[in-house]
């Protein structure tokens, strides 16, 4: 590998000793520049190293009258593709890696991006800002970028590139330590405005992204972190803003459709057949059936919004391992009702009850002769859950026969505090209440199979129903099935990018093997948590 600067240097001492021509008293004029100096550390440096490489060459540095004091004109040959086995990863389409685009003020076409990674900038020949001013000696000046991308794709053998280097510095240093967490699913090539689709970056909701580039503010740079090379090119994605803009124009569509939310949500009318005395803590402490569509009254404490996620766009994340004396993530389940969440809490308390735990609620209901205070239930009075409900104590709360249950804060704080793991199943609005660095809450949305595979796996199951006190079970009808997986469906498209782990609740077996072994990995490995947690 050439270096730079002791090149530039060897080529003025043979220019020096040459017969004088204009073009070399030009080059040599150009070589002792002072900001020919300090490009030469940024640009030249990279050029001249392409020397090396058979497929690029260095021709001629000359001045360009016409462009001031960005003189320095060069010309590059790329070999095409097609013919250099080095180059058949890059798609010309995309200037061996770059992006180009019309320059509004002086209608130039210039480099916009160089995508990291790719072949341009790992020849450190095309920078950003760099104006394209042929193509096989063909003028780009009055061509439009659409028309350069065909010219360039159906160009055969050498393709020979005249560009003249802009004026913009090499970029920052880049932070190379952003991660997000994205927190929607992206498809370029399904995505009318991004500038180039195949220098697009698919991902899915969840995906961790390694952000390499923020200097655009509408694309960012990034790479998925789950890629292992990370020499892989970087690809691009909508920046914050622009998602924002997007999602906020988005909004005023879903309120055309304010029936369907609240059926899911809102409509819900009555409180389940609470805590059995034997169960209280494990079955779900507020799941509402929309079904019993009775008097019933119900109420929650919506949370604080501490969740640090405003619009489901992307989420700065840290990686982040539990140290032996730090508290337990609370672990949050939720899901439709009836898909298992109560089972699959059930079957981890008994796999490890030294390890997991739930906590206790509280309730105003008269305490039975078997019961223990603080073991089923908290025992209040009545005025004492309304002035608790009144200092926003529960996380959720309802009424049901004329007593009041609900699960507070403070429970959750002793089982966490008992170094134990915290299984609580919520509905899916109460998590951003417990989105706190404090808790650090897991949070796992259990979700049903199709429904074949529903019809098939419940047949013998038995759900349950406070419409008829008497038989408070009952087998799953077709309904409840559908209800499952629109209520699903729902939930996901509103709370999904709080749901940090999907499991589906086919087999149940499977399900619950799937759910412990991620358990067991949070407590132990390093894994993704919101930047803000880490910072308290
Ligand atoms: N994968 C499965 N296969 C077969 N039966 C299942 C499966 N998962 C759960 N069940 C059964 O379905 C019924 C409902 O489950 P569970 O009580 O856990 O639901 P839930 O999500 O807690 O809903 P709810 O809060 O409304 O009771 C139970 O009888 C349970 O044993």
């Amino acid at each position: 590998m050439f270096n730079a600067s002791y090149f530039s240097f060897q080529l003025a001492d043979e220019l020096r000793c040459v017969v004088a021509s204009p073009e070399t008293t030009e080059l040599l004029y150009l070589l002792s520049k002072p900001h020919v100096q300090v490009r030469r550390e940024c640009t030249f440096r990279s050029r001249f190293r392409c020397m090396d490489n058979p497929a690029l060459h260095l021709f001629l540095i000359q001045k360009d009258a016409s462009l001031g004091y960005t003189y320095s004109l060069y010309i590059l040959l790329l070999k095409n593709k097609k013919q250099n086995n080095d180059l058949t990863s890059v798609d010309i389409s995309m200037f061996q890696g770059a992006t180009i685009k019309r320059d509004e003020s002086t209608g130039a076409i210039v480099v916009a991006r160089v995508m990291r990674g790719g072949a341009a900038d790992r020849s450190g020949l095309i920078h950003e800002g760099d104006k394209l001013k042929e193509i096989n000696g063909v003028p780009m000046e009055d061509k439009n970028p659409e028309e350069i991308i065909s010219i360039l794709a159906k160009s055969e053998g050498a393709v020979t590139f005249k560009v003249i280097p802009g004026t913009k510095e090499e970029p920052e240093t880049l932070d190379n330590k952003i991660f997000v967490r994205a927190l929607f699913d992206y498809n370029p090539q399904a995505d009318p405005a991004i500038p180039c689709k195949d220098a697009g970056l698919e991902f899915w909701r969840g995906d961790v992204l390694h952000i390499v580039s923020q200097e655009d503010d509408t694309w960012w740079q990034a790479r998925r972190h789950s890629d292992a090379d990370a020499n892989l090119r970087a690809g691009l994605i909508p920046s914050r803003q622009l998602q924002e803009r997007r999602v906020t124009l988005q909004r005023p569509a879903v309120l055309f459709h304010p029936l369907r939310e609240s059926m899911i949500f809102g409509d819900v009318k009555l409180i389940d057949l609470f805590f059995s005395s034997t169960t209280a803590g494990l079955r779900k402490s507020f799941r509402l059936s929309r079904k019993d569509s009775k008097s019933q009254h119900v109420r929650q404490k919506m949370g604080k919004g501490n969740a640090g996620i405003h619009l489901p766009i992307y989420q700065e994340v840290l990686p982040y391992k539990r140290k032996p004396d730090e508290p337990y993530r609370l672990v949050l389940l939720t899901g439709p009702s009836g898909v298992g969440v109560t089972e699959l809490k059930r079957r981890l308390l008994l796999s490890d009850p030294e390890h997991f735990s739930v906590s206790v609620p509280y309730t105003t209901r008269e305490q039975k002769k078997h019961e223990k205070e603080g073991v089923e239930y908290h025992f209040v009075s009545k005025h004492t859950f309304e002035k608790d409900i009144l200092n926003h104590k529960f996380l959720e709360y309802g009424e049901y026969k004329g007593n009041y249950y609900g699960m507070s804060l403070d429970s959750v704080r002793r089982v966490v505090a008992e170094s134990k793991v915290c299984l609580l199943d919520v509905k899916p609005h109460t998590i951003t209440a417990l989105y706190t660095s404090e808790l650090k809450p897991y949070v796992v949305f259990v979700k049903p199979p199709s429904i074949e595979s529903l019809r098939l796996s419940r047949r013998k199951a038995k759900v349950l129903s406070s419409q008829n006190e008497q038989t408070p079970t009952k087998i799953f009808t077709e309904e409840d099935f559908q209800d499952m997986i629109t209520s699903a469906q729902a939930m996901e498209n509103k709370y999904g990018h709080l749901f940090e782990k999907v499991i589906i609740n086919d087999d149940l077996a499977m399900a619950f093997t799937e759910l412990r072994d991620e358990l067991t990995k949070i407590e132990t490995d390093t894994h993704w948590i919101p930047n803000t947690w880490a910072h308290v």
